[in-house]
């Protein structure tokens, strides 16, 4: 029996797309069996037994079968070479060979060979097929014949609302024989003139006998060949236990000459769909949706796998023989492009897996316009976690238009239908990091269901997740980093080549930053600006400071390994300029977001992330945020002079900002009053100009108006009032500031508001949340003798400092180091602002706040 878990697991759970093929409208239980006969493979590392005669029977049957319901034509490679015929199986004629052990080097030569010649051919393929091609090292632009890209805004649209007829989406589809879904791992054609493209035998023969039989094989680990037990020598009588080399690879190993095995006269040697694929002479891919054109021709949208000699790093020692990479980059391709399934598998279930030659592993996504690795399993959580949170651009053909243009196929699950839908369109996007943050938010399919009001859409464009397409207020401050950024780039030997930028939150500095990249990614896509790296890293996201190396290391290489490792190989890198190889000629820009948490005992971390740059042979552009003004020289006070470091600030949001801010969000949603909008905007300015509040602030308002809308509505009819008034905003302000956490700071003791404030000047003076019992003390006293207050006394403060502890207003480190315990914050210091500002009995207050 083929392998089941080739399939889908029940294909009764999935509607198949019967029109377009010559089926039946009816299900006919014989068009939902598999239609891909698998012959049996042969196995990985593992035994692998081969059931040949099961093989055939099933094979006969879906061959009858396929010639009565199929009427197209079947250039399908697989099916030709295997099932078109019982007899193709027959071993005589399925003797392949393969080529012999691909080291590392072969490989790579043979792909650069290919490049030049691929560069010489005059056909140009279409843009997005050529941008693809350009991720690896200095590439070339393929040439593709038989794989129709289109562009994803190109004709596809065009022809839905020329031709009438609608475009078909399907989660499973049946095409020439083989059954496709959303998510399945494909072989695609590459081009035209891959030597053997009509023949991808599925089954590798045995690299002594030139045979399948019915015996178990064997891989080898190095050169990924198959070996009968019994062909060896001496024979082997069980599979062993963990690697297993060949005795050709073993010899070579030890420096000998040593030829694999000829193929017997006259017969011509094949290489498996999975040889091609890993020496470039295949493509793999993910489908990520199916649809039928109004043309009546069958499309999907695949996300292209690369093989580790693709990227910028090339195949680095750690990368296994057939790991290859996940990237961004999607392309529209016709259904007759598609060879057939492979399997493409996380390193768990790598490790387990067992079904054959077409096996490959996948850890890492690699992005291929900033040529950044990053764990998809990590890439999973994040999407698990803030499935909300996250931001889509979303392509302007792909669901948007969906309503008019597109029809669904009825038989999918509604719930399914969102999702997959979703996925199919955006994932790609939803998967891609920092840039995808910027964009406007997708607003799910359920919620479309209806006609959204104003104020409907009013909040969903307040969210804070949902992301402006463009950044008022901030043209300036965007133009000082592209212009830092250009400068670092072209790597003039005087120009700075670290940013910092520095504000208090809310105040766009993440956001710009995002911004500007995203500008300058499409001038690298235009060839205006010489390609570089991106590595986006956020301090709140490590579990520790040093951690960052690691994270920065498996970004450029793919490869994880400890941080004390990670560093090492990073100062080779920036510092040593040792192993300078061709990868690290381009530039990198490291942006790291929230730079202060990066501050470590000995302040190390810091430093070298710094200084790398400094080192003329580095190529390595910093840009760094965080809230507090002087953190390099706070923390580096010899060193960061030398250190040429630009500056930005981004101060706070006046009034009239914040009001061009909300407004451009609110651009064309007539929900607002204008005075209720400026009322908010006054309230957050003169608080902390935090962008970020004054849109939560509007967006509550709009919530609290919606409740008062309701209840009087059934009453009254209210017409075109149903608009977010001066009252809303004011009991969205109370509400903000009467959180329990607020009412506790408000009605504290004297003593406990003078603590808070201590905290909050101490942040706001050493830029760190964090602080020791003894400074804080310290700081008190301070500020009692200039504002004529009695110093308490430490026991006094001791107690208040339990207390707000208890309340967790203060984080407090366990233990009983007592004057060394440290203390944090644990609300921000505008929430302690807004509470102590005004208190009638400590006015002085104010001016720490
Ligand atoms: N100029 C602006 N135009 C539109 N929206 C803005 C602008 N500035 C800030 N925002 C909004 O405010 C929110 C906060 O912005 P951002 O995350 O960039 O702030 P930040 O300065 O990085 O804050 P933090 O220091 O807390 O990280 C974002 O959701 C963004 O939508
Ligand atoms: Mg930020
Ligand atoms: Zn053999
Ligand atoms: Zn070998």
């Amino acid at each position: 029996m083929p392998s089941p878990r080739l399939f889908k697991p029940s294909v009764n759970q999935w509607p198949i797309a019967l029109e377009g093929l010559g089926y039946g409208m009816t299900h006919s239980p014989a068009s939902i069996a598999p239609h891909t006969p698998r012959t049996a493979t042969p196995l990985r590392r593992s035994a692998r037994r081969l059931h040949l005669a099961l093989d055939v029977v099933e094979e006969k049957a879906t061959i009858s079968e396929e010639s009565n319901v199929s009427k197209r034509s079947r250039s399908n490679a697989k099916e030709q070479g295997i099932s078109a015929t019982p007899s193709k199986v027959n071993p005589a004629k399925t003797n392949r060979t393969r080529e012999a052990c691909d080291s590392t080097k072969k490989t790579r030569r043979k792909i650069d060979k290919e490049l030049k010649e691929a560069s010489f051919t005059p056909v140009s393929p279409d843009q997005s097929e050529s941008k693809r091609r350009k991720t690896g090292r200095n590439e070339p632009a393929k040439v593709i014949t038989r794989v129709r890209v289109k562009d994803q805004e190109g004709e596809a649209k065009k022809k839905c609302r020329d031709v009438p007829k609608k475009k078909v989406f399907y989660r499973v589809l049946v095409y020439d024989g083989g059954k496709f879904g959303i998510g399945d791992d494909v072989y695609v054609k590459r081009r035209e003139d891959a030597s053997s493209d009509d023949e991808d035998p599925e089954v590798e023969d045995c690299m002594i006998c030139f045979r399948v039989g019915t015996t178990i094989m064997i891989e080898c680990d190095d050169c990924l060949g198959g070996f009968h037990l019994k062909c060896l020598k001496p024979p082997l009588k069980e599979v062993p236990e963990g690697e297993w080399i060949c005795e050709f690879c073993e010899a070579k190993k030890m420096g000998k000459e040593i030829e694999f095995p000829k193929p017997p006269d006259g017969r011509k040697r094949t290489r498996t769909a999975r040889e091609k694929l890993l020496s470039g002479d295949l493509w793999a891919a993910r489908i990520e949706s199916l649809w039928r054109e109004a043309d009546g021709t069958f499309w999907c949208r695949v996300r292209w796998y690369i093989i580790p000699e693709e990227t910028t790093a090339g195949r680095q020692p750690h990368n296994l023989k057939r790991e290859i990479y996940l990237t961004n980059h999607l392309s529209d391709i016709e259904m007759e492009s598609v060879i057939r399934q492979c399997s493409v598998k996380n390193p768990k279930e790598y490790a387990k897996a067992n079904e054959g030659d077409d096996v490959f592993m996948c850890e890492y996504e690699y992005d291929i316009h900033w040529h950044s690795f990053k764990r998809l399993s990590e890439i999973e959580k994040n999407a698990g976690e803030d499935d909300n949170d996250e931001d889509w651009e979303i392509p302007k053909d792909a669901v948007l238009e969906s309503d008019e243009d597109m029809d669904y196929d009825e038989e999918r699950e509604k719930s399914l239908q969102t999702r997959a839908t979703e996925i199919a369109a955006n994932s790609g996007k939803a998967k891609f990091f920092g840039f995808q943050k910027i964009g406007t938010k997708r607003i799910p399919e359920h919620a479309r269901s209806h006609a959204q009001t104003e104020l409907e859409r009013a909040k969903a464009t307040l969210l804070l997740a949902t992301l402006p397409n463009s950044l008022p207020c901030r043209e300036k401050e965007m133009n000082e980093i592209t212009t830092f950024i250009k400068g670092a780039i072209h790597g003039d030997q005087c120009s700075e080549r670290c940013l910092y930028i520095h504000g208090v939150p809310g105040t766009g500095k993440t956001m710009t930053v995002l911004a500007a990249m995203r500008n300058l990614k499409s001038q690298v896509d235009d060839g205006i600006l010489k390609p570089y790296c991106f590595v986006d890293v956020n301090g709140l996201k490590l579990a520790s400071p040093e951690n960052i190396y690691k994270v920065i290391y498996e970004a450029l290489t793919g490869h994880r390994v400890n941080w004390k490792k990670a560093l090492q190989l990073l100062n080779e890198r920036f510092t040593d300029g040792a192993r300078n190889g061709k990868e690290h000629d381009r530039p990198c820009i490291l942006f790291i977001d929230e730079l202060d948490l990066l501050v470590t005992r000995n302040q190390s971390v810091l430093y070298n992330i710094l200084h790398w740059p400094t080192k003329s042979s580095s190529k390595l552009i910093v840009i760094g945020i965080a809230n507090t003004m002087d953190l390099p020289e706070k923390l580096l006070p010899k060193i960061s002079s030398r250190m040429g470091i630009h500056r930005l600030c981004f101060g706070p949001y006046n009034y009239q900002q914040l009001q061009e801010i909300i407004c451009s969000r609110l651009n064309g949603i007539d929900a607002f009053e204008k005075q209720a909008i400026e009322f908010a905007s006054r309230k957050v300015a003169a608080m902390s100009g935090d962008a970020r509040r004054a849109l939560e602030m509007c967006r509550r308002a709009a919530e609290i108006a919606g409740y008062r809308i309701k209840s009087t509505s059934e009453s009254v009819s209210l017409g075109d009032k149903a608009r977010v008034v001066m009252g809303d905003i004011d009991a969205a302000i109370q509400e903000m500031f009467q959180q329990p956490h607020i009412q506790v700071m408000k009605s504290g003791s004297r003593l406990c508001k003078i603590f808070l404030t201590a905290m909050v000047h101490e942040q706001h003076k050493t830029g760190m949340a964090e602080t020791t019992f003894e400074e804080l003390a310290a700081t008190v006293s301070r500020l009692c003798t200039s504002n004529g207050e009695a110093f308490p006394g430490w026991d006094a403060l001791i107690r208040v400092g339990c207390m707000l502890g208890e309340c967790r207003i203060i984080l407090c480190e366990p233990g009983s180091k007592h004057r060394l315990q440290k203390l944090q914050l644990n609300f921000s210091t505008d929430d302690i602002s807004f509470a102590l500002k005004d208190s009638s009995v400590l006015p002085w207050l104010a001016k720490y706040l």
